[in-house]
């Protein structure tokens, strides 16, 4: 079931204010749905340069980034960083990736599992890489989870996981050690439906990663300067 509510979730992310619709999930169960590829050309620029902003200082080879709503995103990141080669990883097993490395996903948004695949000739591009993972939303976790592993079977180093949104906080429990790895321009509860209503669950509400948001508002230029001085130092930023 996937029901549009008359209701809507009000959200900032890096800093901007956003209307998002509730869907009801099941009878139970309701959602903030951020569909980042309704959201314009804006929208991508914005979160682009924000995340972009945040881990230029851990220096980022290459960006991956999840199908379907994870492409936007890591292009996004991809052009503020000046990185013109990116990594998808794929959902649909198409005829060339016969023999990719896989990794099974079971996301919040979609009712049966799934399988996130890395063709191998992408592996070349990650393989003793500094690697940023994006993707549009964080919930349980499972597709990151998949994401991360993929790309260290490639043999890449990940430097970070960037998300537009991080959803409740259960992703934590999933990622493990990997939860310290991310950072999220915005966040949002999950939602229960009480008395036909979809009400935020007040243990999802808080938002733990506040605090490393306060860098995305650094203009990019002078994280880039900060960064080529201490490169020219010879320092790790
Ligand atoms: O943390 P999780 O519970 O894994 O949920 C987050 C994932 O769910 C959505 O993808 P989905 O699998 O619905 O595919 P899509 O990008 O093709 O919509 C979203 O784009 C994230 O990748």
């Amino acid at each position: 079931m996937y029901l549009e509510t008359p209701q809507t979730h009000q959200v900032q992310v890096a800093n901007e204010n956003f209307s998002l619709p509730i869907v009801q999930l099941s009878d139970r169960r309701a959602i903030a749905l951020l569909m980042v590829i309704d959201m314009g050309i804006r929208f991508g620029d914005l979160v682009g340069d924000a995340l972009a902003r945040h881990f230029v200082q851990l220096r980022p080879d290459i960006v991956v980034g999840s199908a379907t709503l994870g492409v936007p995103v890591a292009i996004e990141v991809s052009r503020r960083l000046g990185i013109d080669r990116y990594v998808i990883l794929q959902k649909s097993p198409k005829f060339h990736l016969a023999d990719a490395l896989v990794e099974d996903v079971r996301s919040i948004t979609t009712a049966t599992p799934q399988r996130l695949l890395l063709d191998r000739r992408s592996i070349k591009l990650l393989q003793g890489r500094r690697v940023l993972v994006v993707d549009d939303v964080i919930a349980t976790g499972s597709s990151m989870a998949a994401a991360i592993r993929l790309v260290r079977r490639a043999g890449a180093n990940i430097i970070g996981a960037g998300a537009i949104l991080t959803e409740g906080h259960s992703w934590r429990n999933l990622l493990g050690e990997d939860a310290k790895l991310v950072t999220s321009l915005g966040h949002i509860p999950q939602f229960d439906i009480v008395d036909g209503v979809a009400t935020p669950d007040a243990a999802t509400e808080k938002d733990a990663w506040a605090e490393d948001r306060a860098s995305v508002s650094k203009p990019i230029g002078q994280i880039r300067r900060k960064r080529s001085v201490a490169q020219k130092d010879g320092a790790r930023i």
